[in-house]
Formats: structure tokens, C-alpha cells, sequence
């Protein structure tokens, strides 16, 4: 069973965790040094010696990876916060060393590249909708409910969207598919960046991170204020967790009056309010807050199963909460309750790369993400589009050619190379109730060994291409990004689908894993 009082702090485990941290130092395993340190600096006692200690020792971490910029400022934290006085001179030293060799090393600098200085959006944007392409347009119809139509060509490689989540939370719960049960103490709570693990604690829960000061005050601002005394039991409740984190932005954007927050959706009942109806290029933060609210809260849900766990139990481990319940069950009950239909269906996994050399391989789940925009997509089996997260953000990516008047789909779960069309439709159905009526599954696309090709030794040129690709460099991949591209493009209208494509289309998959994978990575 979780015991909320877990979540508090104590200068015991600080202790504890430091010294495993400090076994991890000797082995040079720098990034679970990190870890343990960050976990004891959120376990350490406000004001006692154990905050300067993490702190300390974190700065020796970043010595020894040349980061000597994050070891500066962790030794001020150090000294800023009881690291002992007596102790001082061997933070000076550090100090002094650090000063003499920054002046001939900005070696690590040329790691940090930002992926969005290559990924930007391809097109003018909407005036409205900053983070789409004007271009596009949304409709609706009785077979895909609302969907959205490429008013212009659209070609492979552009890219149509850089969606940022209004709501997003950080999972910290190894039940989930390749999600760490460290992730705490991996990630920022607000933006889930990892900033290579130079982060601050919550002074109040020992579960809470941060990238910054202006992060830390967004969360109390914004959800932390209840979250923090029931931080243990949110982190294991599942999807309950961002139900309850969209729940309380919400009462936020309302300052934390749920009679206002009623009122307001009660006034606002239009149910095919979407991303469109919206301003979000206006600057104010209370109206965009309601936007993001309003755009999330009329995402398409699933009301035919209709029983959801009631968050009853969350609501009276914590006063203020308690007393909301009391007098709104109803109002609190289908608020809930709606934001998990939604969730469904909607609600995303955010993936992201751990900066752990070893486990730099593939990407694991971070977090869970409410896109409203992107979540206008439907699904295809033979997708035209490509959802890829870089930074907590989601973009779009075309994988085909799109003529002006075609609908944009992306692929939830099933593509058709790799599944049969029994097995599609049957997962569709389950997870969403539609049956799946993409150009595949009407044509009956093959599997991928039974593709045709088209050129032999362009086939045989693919298949290199497949084979070396993930050796790239990111230079050579952002070139070979546009090479793939163009052969994708000019091969598609003829042959389409075709083993060559196919391949082709993995590779720039591949190519966009190499650009916005990090690239300093802890041993
Ligand atoms: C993420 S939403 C997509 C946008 C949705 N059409 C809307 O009106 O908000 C997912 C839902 O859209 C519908 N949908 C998605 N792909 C579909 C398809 N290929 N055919 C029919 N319905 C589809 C299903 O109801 C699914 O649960």
C-alpha cells in the first residue's frame, strides 16, 4: 500500500541515496550518480546540510563530464544551501579547476543543438493556430466525425504542425510500457526536459522536480498547490493521474473557485468546439488557459462504456479537496469522468530519449500528453502523416505525398505492412469503435514480405540504406533526411505500395530519430 506520508522528506533516505549515488560516482556511472543524487537532494530536509551535500556532489559529476557551467552553479547551490563550512576549500579547488579549464574547452557546447533549429514548420502558419500550417482546414461528416483537409499539395518531409501540450503530466510508473519508476527524478514535472539532470526540488514532497525556477513556480501556481501532499498516490494512479492534473489547471485558470469553473463550462456547452474556434496566437496567458481547456474538453469521447473509477478517494485525502467534493460530487463526478472518455481516445503517450548512453536506443515514455489539434486526425492504416515527439512537443510529419482535398491521417496503432487486416480492424474496433476503411484495408494491401518492388537496384539501394542508416552522424542524417525524401516523393504516384517506398519511409524515421536524439549522453 502507498502511504502518503512517503512523500515527505527525510534526511534518512537523503543520506541513503547519496551514498548509493556515491558508489555509482566510483564506477564512473555518472548518470545513475545523478540520479541518486537528485533523489536525495528531493528527500534532503529544507535548510539542512543534506540539500548542500547533493548539491555538492552533483558538481562533481558534472567535473568530471566537462560540464563545467552545471558545475559552477552546483557549487553555489552547494554553498548556498549548509554544505558544510570547514568544507569549503574543496569546492573552491573544484571551483578554481573548473575556471582554468573552461578557458580551453567549450567541447560539450556543440552537443547541445536544439532539434527545433531543424524542425520548424514547413508553411506559413495560421494566424490563428500558431503551431499548424495555414493551409489546412477543418470539416466533419457522419463516417470520421471531425477531420482535417489539406487545402494545398503537401509534400514528404514537410512538416505541418509543432504541438505543445497545454496538459501533459510525467509518468514515474515502470507499469507502464518502458516508463522508469526514476523519471521523478529524471525530468522536469512541467516541461518533462531532463536539463542532463541539473534539477531543483520541490521544498515540500520528496517527488517533485524542476528545470528551473520559472518551472517550479508555474507547477505551484498552476497544479502543485494540490497535487504535492498526494504527489505518491497521484503517481500510481494510472490515467486517473492526468485526469485529476486536468482537473486542477483548470480550477487554477478559475483561481481555484469550482463554482466559476462550473459556470464557465456550463456557458460553454457548444460540443464541437475544437482548436479552430479559437485565438491562440493572443498572448494573455488566462485566455489561452481557456482555450487549451475548452479545445481539450470537447475532444470526441466514447460515451458507451460508461463506468469510470470515481477519484472520490483522492478528494478526501486532501482538506481543501475534501470539502470541494462535498459540495460539487456531481460537477467533480462528470468532469472526471468526461476527461477519461476523452482520454481514451485521445490522449497521447509522450515519448522521449533517455541521455543514458546505454539506454539511448530506443525512445521511452515520459509522459502523457492532451494535443487538441493533433487529436483532430484520424487514423489510417497507411498513414500520410507521422506524429514524432521531440521535447514534449509533438509535430507532423508527411510520409507521403498529400493532394490538395485529401484528408491528413496519421496511424494510431496498426499499420498495414506489419499486420494483417483481420487483426487491424479487430484493434481498431476494440480501442475505438470504428471500422477501419482506409485505402489498405479496402484494397487489401500486402504484408511487407509480400510487397512488390519496382527497380531492383533501387530495392538493393533501400535495403543498404535501412542497414546504414542508424550508423549516421546527425549532419549525414539531416542530408540523407532530404535525399529519402525526394526519392519517396517521385517514386510514390507509381508505385505505391512497393517494398522500395516502404523502406525508404523507415529510413526517414530513422534520420529523424538522429536529429532530435540527444547527443550528450552520460556513461
Ligand atoms: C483522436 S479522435 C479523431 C478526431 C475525431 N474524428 C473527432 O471528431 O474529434 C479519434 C476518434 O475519431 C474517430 N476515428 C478515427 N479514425 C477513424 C476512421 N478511420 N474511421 C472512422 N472513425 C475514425 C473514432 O471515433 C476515434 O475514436
Amino acid at each position: 500500500m502507498i502511504d502518503i506520508l512517503d512523500s515527505f522528506k527525510s534526511n534518512e533516505i537523503a543520506n541513503e541515496c547519496r551514498n548509493a549515488g556515491n558508489k555509482f560516482y566510483c564506477e564512473r556511472n555518472f548518470f545513475d550518480a545523478l540520479v541518486k543524487y537528485n533523489e536525495s537532494l528531493c528527500y534532503a530536509v529544507i535548510d539542512s546540510e543534506a540539500v548542500g551535500l547533493a548539491y555538492a556532489n552533483r558538481s562533481a559529476v558534472y567535473f568530471e563530464m566537462k560540464l563545467f557551467d552545471k558545475c559552477l552553479k552546483n557549487i553555489e547551490l552547494a554553498k548556498a544551501n549548509n554544505y558544510p563550512k570547514k568544507n569549503f576549500h574543496i569546492l573552491d579547488k573544484r571551483s578554481q579547476k573548473c575556471n582554468e579549464l573552461k578557458a580551453y574547452s567549450n567541447d560539450q557546447e556543440r552537443f547541445l543543438e536544439n532539434p527545433f533549429d531543424f524542425v520548424k514548420l514547413s508553411y506559413n502558419e495560421n494566424s490563428r493556430l500558431p503551431f499548424v500550417v495555414e493551409n489546412l482546414e477543418l470539416k466533419q461528416n457522419d463516417i470520421f466525425g471531425r477531420y482535417i483537409l489539406a487545402k494545398q499539395d503537401f509534400n514528404v518531409g514537410d512538416i505541418l504542425a509543432i504541438e505543445e501540450p497545454y496538459f501533459k503530466i510525467l509518468k514515474s510508473d515502470s507499469r507502464y510500457d518502458s516508463c522508469q519508476e526514476t523519471n521523478k527524478y529524471q525530468r522536469c514535472a512541467v516541461c518533462l526536459k531532463d536539463n542532463l539532470l541539473d534539477l531543483i526540488s520541490c521544498s515540500t514532497c520528496s517527488s517533485t522536480m524542476y528545470c528551473s525556477q520559472e518551472c517550479l513556480k508555474y507547477a505551484e501556481k498552476n497544479f502543485h498547490n494540490y497535487e504535492c501532499a498526494i504527489i505518491m498516490i497521484l503517481l500510481k494512479s494510472g490515467i486517473m493521474q492526468m485526469a485529476m492534473r486536468v482537473f486542477f489547471q483548470s480550477l487554477n485558470i478559475f483561481d481555484g473557485s469550482i463554482s466559476e469553473l462550473e459556470q464557465f463550462l456550463n456557458n460553454c456547452k457548444k460540443s464541437s468546439t475544437s482548436v479552430y474556434d479559437f485565438d491562440f496566437s493572443d498572448a494573455n496567458e488566462k485566455i489561452r488557459a481557456k482555450n487549451c481547456l475548452l479545445s481539450a474538453y470537447n475532444l470526441t469521447r466514447n460515451d458507451e462504456d460508461s463506468q469510470n473509477e470515481s477519484p472520490q478517494k483522492l478528494f478526501m485525502l486532501h482538506p481543501v479537496l475534501a470539502e470541494m467534493w462535498k459540495s460539487h460530487t456531481k460537477f467533480i463526478t462528470n468532469f472526471i469522468s468526461r476527461i477519461l472518455k476523452i482520454g481514451d481516445s485521445n490522449f497521447h503517450g509522450i515519448c522521449g530519449w533517455s541521455i543514458q548512453k546505454h539506454k539511448n536506443v530506443e525512445p521511452e515514455m515520459v509522459g502523457i500528453g492532451c494535443y487538441p489539434f493533433i487529436s483532430l486526425i484520424n487514423h489510417a492504416c497507411v498513414p500520410n502523416v507521422n506524429r514524432i515527439y521531440a521535447e514534449g512537443k509533438m509535430f507532423l510529419l508527411v510520409e507521403r505525398p498529400i493532394m490538395k482535398g485529401e484528408q491528413l491521417f496519421d496511424c494510431y496503432r496498426t499499420t498495414f505492412f506489419t499486420q494483417s487486416k483481420n487483426e487491424r480492424q479487430a484493434i481498431l474496433f476494440e480501442s475505438y469503435s470504428f471500422h477501419c476503411q482506409c485505402e489498405a484495408c479496402i484494397k487489401n494491401y500486402p504484408l511487407f514480405h509480400a510487397l512488390k518492388s519496382f527497380d531492383k537496384k533501387l530495392l538493393k539501394y533501400a535495403k543498404k540504406c535501412k542497414n546504414d542508416v542508424r550508423k549516421l552522424e546527425t549532419d549525414e542524417a539531416k542530408k540523407k533526411f532530404y535525399e529519402y525524401c525526394a526519392i519517396i516523393q517521385e517514386q510514390y504516384f507509381n508505385h505505391f505500395p512497393s517494398s522500395e517506398i516502404v523502406l525508404f519511409q523507415e529510413c526517414l524515421q530513422q534520420c529523424i530519430s538522429i536529429i532530435i536524439k540527444p547527443k550528450l549522453l552520460f556513461p
